[in-house]
């Protein structure tokens, strides 16, 4: 079962995910760890036995050559059975976190790098992700143990039966009165592992806050702010004030789990002393033999030991396998695009079909209103389309819309007359060329970071005719290693690091690098000086070449080389034309396009009282 929120699944389908994870990729690994079921059961029983044969045989007046035979086996048998054990546990510690915490890692990663962009940025799978990243963060957490848990599990039951049985056959009695206080134990840990069920979300959420603070700090894109608005004491309260209330219900945790041991050690000695002393009476009234003696005496304590170790490994299990649920309730979210076999795309180095909007609109995941809504518009092959409107119109939402990032929540998109939707995913992805406001760069060189491709696919060639379009070689020229210089200090020591509208330009090469037959281009000028920003206005026709072009800018004197001008505002398309038509309209873009050109006269800025109206 997968579903976003609330999916659970049943122990034995986690412990079964679990083994098939390790069974796969390392398979000796549960051998190991049945063999450790099997040897952790049988060598301290053979050690109990011991004793009994030695005493049984001296008892019996065995001949010397008899003796040494019985207990020269048993000691050999000891030593077999310990070398297993040795073996068996080396490659079930080397082996079970390692193994669980890199395929998960691989599997994650994999989910984060192909999952619906809509599901990958929903607050709902944020959470979620955290949650399983948590769960399986070191190799020391109870996810990745499952296997161990489970055998230490079988191993205690296992002793629990084997030893009782030895119990049961020399006095039924006795194993009535541990049974009943093994019940009271039971039931008080129960205690303890439905506090510690019970604080889970809420310790779980904590945890994900402290996670985020913790985060927040330590990112260099927000140390400025933290420094510049002194916001040091603020970010240090709100860490002491959850890690308070996270400490408050750790120890609610803790002190059940204090008390669950304490009534385990309390109860453990009545019952071992009750049982010894029946013991004790059973031998001084010759109703049992010195050897059964010793070993029942043995047994008894052993006994206790397996029972307290059931308890322990049960909750711990329980702990592992609600962990697990966490990491696949993140793996089993579902996309909701078409990630499979889809209608048939034509070619990606052609102009697309038309693309026609139909009654779109918008609704972000937990927003009240709409972001867009009832939105028509024809796209045709070739056109040059700006994007315009205020802040948060929704210009940025209209075009994730477009690319297929998000799933309209109203009406339909349409590509050559075919629901975009019917497409498989990633081949319509190949038909955009995209830069948006937030620009991300990857820990290879500046070639790389074009093509997007390993240096031995990336066309060396092409990467500089990019670089050149949009404005980046002057800069690239200047370095010592050109374009493989490589970028990311973080990663690499000896990376360069690029100016904002540097960045900008990059993204822009990588666009024109994917030269797919769409390119959306949000603010891509923002950044840029001016004069950068006017060869970029001049180059537009030369860029967007046989493409068709979707420009997203706030500079409405860059947009008048469009074909169309959308401007957005109310949640829709509120007025549609060339500059010349919308100028004729009077509309709300001539009142945002005389505001802004008010600045620009003969190249001065006009600093009269209007300027600081608008400011
Ligand atoms: N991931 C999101 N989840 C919820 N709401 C969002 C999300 N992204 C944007 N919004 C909201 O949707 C509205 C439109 O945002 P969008 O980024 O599309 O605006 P925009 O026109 O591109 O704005 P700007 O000119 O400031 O870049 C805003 O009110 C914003 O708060």
């Amino acid at each position: 079962m997968s579903t976003e929120k609330g999916a659970t699944y049943s122990a034995w389908s986690n412990i079964s995910y679990a083994m098939r994870l390790h069974w796969r990729a390392r398979p000796l690994t549960l051998i190991c760890c049945v063999i450790s079921v099997l040897v952790g059961v049988g060598l301290p029983f053979v050690s109990i036995l011991m004793p009994k044969i030695v005493i049984d045989n001296i008892t019996a007046g065995v001949t010397p050559g008899r003796f040494i035979l019985s207990v020269g086996a048993m000691a050999l048998l000891l030593a077999l059975l310990s070398s297993a054990k040795s073996y068996a546990d080396l490659i079930t510690n080397e082996s079970v976190g390692t193994i669980s915490i890199l395929k998960h890692l691989q599997t994650t990663m994999h989910k984060h790098l192909n999952m619906d962009f809509e599901v990958l940025e929903s607050p709902g799978y944020a959470k979620l992700g955290e949650k399983a990243w948590r769960a399986m963060q070191s190799n020391h957490s109870p996810a990745s143990n499952i296997p161990r848990n489970t055998s230490q599990l079988l191993m205690n039951v296992l002793g629990f039966v084997t030893y009782g049985m030895v119990i049961v056959t020399v006095h039924p009695l006795i194993i009535l009165f541990l049974a009943v206080s093994a019940g009271i134990n039971w039931l008080a840990l129960s205690r303890a592992r439905k506090i510690e069920m019970a604080t889970r979300e809420e310790r779980s959420k904590l945890h994900g806050k402290l996670w985020y603070i913790q985060k927040v700090s330590k990112e260099p894109s927000g140390g400025k702010d933290i420094r510049l608005y002194d916001l040091g004491s603020l970010i240090n309260g709100m860490f002491r004030n959850v890690l308070a209330a996270s400490t408050k219900k750790e120890r609610e945790v803790a002190t059940g789990d204090m008390k669950a041991h304490l009534s385990d050690a309390a109860l453990s000695l009545l019952r071992d002393g009750a049982a010894y002393a029946f013991l004790i009476y059973l031998l001084i009234h010759d109703k049992m033999t010195l050897g059964n003696f010793v070993l029942v005496f043995a047994a008894i304590g052993a006994f206790a030991g397996w029972l307290s170790g059931i308890l322990r490994s049960s909750s711990e299990l329980m702990r592992a396998l609600s962990e697990m649920s966490d990491i696949r309730v993140y793996l089993d979210v579902p996309d909701i695009s078409n990630t499979g076999a889809g209608h048939e795309l034509q070619s990606g180095d052609k102009l697309p079909p038309a693309i026609t909007l139909r009654n779109v609109g918008y609704t972000y995941p937990e927003a009240n209103k709409p972001t867009l809504t009832g939105i028509d518009l024809d796209i045709k092959p070739g056109e040059r389309i700006a994007i315009v409107g205020g802040n948060g119109a929704g210009k940025t939402t209209f075009i994730k819309l477009l690319c297929g990032l998000y799933k309209p929540t109203s009406g339909e998109i349409t590509l050559g007359g075919v629901d975009i939707t019917r497409y498989n995913r990633d081949e319509f992805f190949a038909l955009f060329s995209t830069v948006f406001q937030d620009i991300h760069l990857f820990c290879c060189d500046i070639a790389g970071n074009i093509s997007q491709q390993s240096p031995e696919k990336t066309d060396y060639g092409k990467v500089k005719k990019c670089l050149e379009m949009s404005g980046l070689m002057d800069k690239v020229s200047g370095l010592e290693k050109g374009e493989s210089t490589l970028l990311v200090r973080r990663v690499h020591n000896d990376a360069i690091e690029l100016s904002g509208g540097e960045q900008q330009k990059l993204a822009l090469a990588r666009a024109l690098y994917k030269d797919a037959p769409v390119i959306i281009l949000d603010e891509p000028t923002a950044a840029l000086d001016p004069i950068a920003e006017s060869e970029i206005y001049q180059r537009y026709a030369e860029l967007t070449a046989g493409k068709t072009s979707i420009y997203i800018s706030h500079r409405l004197a860059s947009t008048r080389f469009c074909d169309r001008i959308l401007f957005i505002d109310g949640g829709g398309i509120a007025e549609c034309g060339t500059h010349d038509e919308l100028m004729r309209h009077g509309g709300k873009y001539a009142e945002m396009f005389n505001v802004q050109s008010h600045y620009y006269k003969d190249g001065e800025v006009s600093e009269n009282e209007d300027a600081l109206h608008l400011a």
